[in-house]
């Protein structure tokens, strides 16, 4: 009886220790936002989806985006039936924007591009601008299935962005 009951509290104690312990480690490591977005391939997934959607907005009449795109659109197309000057250039730029949101997120990616203000000086991006291209993004996050909290979060991070990309 005496050993019964002994066992009984240390198996009590073991689970309390288990379960505290579980506990301790995922509160010391909750999952970033990066996490929550896919890592890297699901990263990937947005900016890819934020650039073809951009683009698609560049080809429609009265395009809001074209005006700030077109010098890139003519080095990776070409004008005139000229070659491209700069074909990587889209490609660059893609790289650059999935490490820069990777690292904001909280993940292991470096953004080695220009700062926001001097990627943008000389641009003159608008209000309009900037609501259009940042409706491009809502439907890449849309249609990645990223949670109304996790677009919230990651607004946060695109929003501070805001004054360094408009009006230079
Ligand atoms: C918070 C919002 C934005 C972010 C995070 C962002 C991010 C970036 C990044 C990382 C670069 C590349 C910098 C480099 O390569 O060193 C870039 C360049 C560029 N961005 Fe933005 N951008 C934003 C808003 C906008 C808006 C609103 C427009 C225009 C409507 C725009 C148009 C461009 C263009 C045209 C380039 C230059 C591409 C080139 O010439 O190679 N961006 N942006």
């Amino acid at each position: 009886m005496k050993n019964s009951v002994l066992f009984t509290a240390l198996m009590l104690a073991g689970g309390l220790f288990v379960s505290s312990c579980g506990k301790e480690e995922a509160e010391a490591t909750p999952p970033t936002l990066y996490d929550r977005l896919g890592k890297t391939e699901g990263v990937a997934k947005i900016v890819d989806g934020l650039i073809a959607n951009v683009g698609a907005e560049t080809a429609t009449p009265n395009s809001v985006m074209l005006r700030s795109h077109k010098p890139m659109l003519d080095a990776i197309n070409g004008v005139n039936g000229q070659a491209p000057t700069d074909p990587t250039r889209l490609q660059r730029l893609r790289n650059h924007v999935v490490d820069q949101l990777g690292e904001a997120t909280g993940g292991p990616l470096t953004y080695k591009g220009k700062s926001m203000l001097a990627a943008h000086t000389g641009m003159a991006v608008t209000n309009n601008e900037f609501a259009v291209w940042r409706t491009q993004l809502e439907k890449s996050l849309n249609d990645n299935k990223v949670s109304e909290a996790d677009k919230a979060a990651l607004y946060v991070i695109i929003d501070k962005m805001h004054d360094d990309v408009v009006n230079h």
